[in-house]
């Protein structure tokens, strides 16, 4: 194994800006203004404000510390974490562009990097220009860049702009353009920060392609996303930082997952913080009207939805499900007058962090007469994955105007839990858990070459006659 980067305690100490203390030019000129404006005392009140609220603050403090971690050749590494946790810093440091305050880093080869849009490119000089100089500056010649060049302009296309100074590119264009130049200079080392987030999804996915090639090559990877699903895709493994810290650093599905906990955690001390103490994240039952819950519609006084709760076959309310087991969505509505058409019942999936998982629509409709009636949907055994689902349930006309007669947004928070993982053949001793939304058992099975056209339609091979 050969180390490519080595981090060893790093920590970046900052001070805090004290010019926010009512001494800059924006400030004097705030003044000025609203001295002519006669609003003097009033933005006086404002600074003064501001500076008692940043002298309340700590002078300085540490954007990272005691960061420790290796990075051998030709891996590709995510770094994960919230707004502010230090992942730039880090990014800085590596890349040489802000020194770090203590701790040690060893770097094998060249880099390349890639920070946010206007770092690395001189405004005034042209595309050409300054893929020209930042080839020198990673200490390329004349010959070597100039062989590069065609695949650099090819691979942005900005070449209609090349020779336009990049001032006047827009932030996409730069992006490409900077990508480019640090991809196909040979680096050695590629550190991308999140910037690569403002070039549109066709290039994202031309860079990602182009980062597992380097990498292929034995060329090494870091990169920031705020992405989960990319970093996971892209790399085998993570550092998710802290408020400055490394929390953890290992196989990326482990710390995607362990990040997500920890994004839902946050959100629900933020809901208790709203709600108060009595709420709680798992709802198997709810009645409304509830304050907690919220409900849509497009045609006040047609329809109400009165309550509903989610229920084993046996009619045991449960907001915690075996994944080995079915469960019954009900939910009671009552329509209030006769209607147009009959509704359409639907249920909404999504995963913890708001990402729809699917829609179910119904087999059967709900009468469109005034009345009281229950829908329910059978969610099957082995459909969800393990984890934490929630459910709005709908009821719609697809051909009105207006389509939402009844939304109840959240209506059930429910947790598919893994059985007996041990126990589970299905598994065939693979025990972490297994990625994904859904969990469907499908029939997967084998036979001899050449013996397809033999089996039949279950998957099982006719014995020989
Ligand atoms: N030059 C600076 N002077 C003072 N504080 C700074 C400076 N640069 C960054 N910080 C602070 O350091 C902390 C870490 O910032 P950093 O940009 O590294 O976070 P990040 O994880 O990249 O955040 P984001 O996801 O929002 O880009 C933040 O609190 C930020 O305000």
């Amino acid at each position: 194994m050969t180390i490519a980067l080595r981090v060893e305690n790093l920590g970046k100490l900052y001070a805090i800006n004290q010019a926010a203390r009512g001494t800059t030019l924006r400030d004097q000129l705030a003044r000025g203004v609203n001295r002519l404006l006669g609003r003097g005392s009033e933005a006086q009140s404002l600074i003064e404000r501001e500076a008692n609220e940043n002298a309340a603050r700590p002078r300085d403090f540490w954007a990272l510390r005691d960061v420790s971690f290796e990075v051998e050749e030709g891996e590709r590494v995510g770094i994960i974490g919230a707004n502010g946790a230090g992942k730039s810093t880090l990014l800085k440091i590596l890349s040489r562009i802000t020194p770090p305050t203590e701790g040690r880093i060893e770097i094998h080869g060249r880099v390349a990097s890639l920070l946010e849009v206007g770092t690395g490119f001189h405004p005034e000089l042209s595309g050409r220009e300054n893929v020209y100089l930042n080839g020198a500056v990673l200490g390329m010649s004349r010959g070597e860049i100039a062989r590069k060049f065609d695949q650099i302009v090819d691979f942005s296309g900005v070449e209609k702009f090349i020779d336009t100074p990049v001032k006047h590119y827009s932030s996409g264009m730069y992006v490409r353009l900077a990508f480019s130049v640090s991809a196909w200079l040979d680096p050695d080392i590629l550190i991308v920060d999140e910037v690569l987030s403002v070039g549109d999804q066709a290039f994202q996915k031309k860079c990602e392609e182009r980062m597992r090639e380097l990498t292929r090559e034995g060329r090494t990877v870091l990169f920031v996303s705020h992405s989960l699903a990319t970093v996971n895709q892209m790399c085998k493994k993570a550092l998710y930082l802290e408020e400055g810290r490394a929390l953890s650093y290992g196989v990326v599905e482990d710390l995607t997952r362990e990040y997500n906990r920890d994004v839902v955690k946050q959100i629900e001390v933020e809901r208790v913080q709203e709600h108060g103490e009595d709420w709680r994240w798992h709802r198997a039952r709810f009645s409304l009207p509830d304050p907690q819950i919220e409900t849509l519609t497009d045609h006040p006084g047609a329809v109400e939805c009165l309550g509903g709760e989610a229920v084993s076959p046996d009619g045991e309310a449960a907001d915690v499900v075996p994944i080995d087991k079915q469960t019954h969505l009900v939910v009671h509505y009552r329509v209030k007058r006769d209607l147009p058409r009959p509704l359409v019942p639907t249920f909404n999936v999504y995963d913890e962090l708001g990402t729809i998982v699917f829609v179910a629509m119904p087999e059967a409709l709900l009468p469109g007469r005034a009345g009281d009636y229950e829908v329910r949907c059978v969610l099957p055994a082995f459909l969800l994955n393990e984890g934490r689902f929630t459910f709005n349930a709908n009821l719609s006309d697809f051909e009105a105007d207006k389509t939402t007669f009844c939304a109840v947004v959240g209506a059930f928070r429910l947790e598919v839990q893994e059985v007996d993982v041990a126990a589970d053949r299905r598994r065939h001793g693979y025990r972490a858990p297994l990625p994904g939304f859904t969990r469907p058992r499908l029939s997967i099975s084998v036979c001899p070459a050449g013996a397809v056209d033999r089996v039949n339609t279950s998957g099982e091979i006719p014995r020989a006659s």
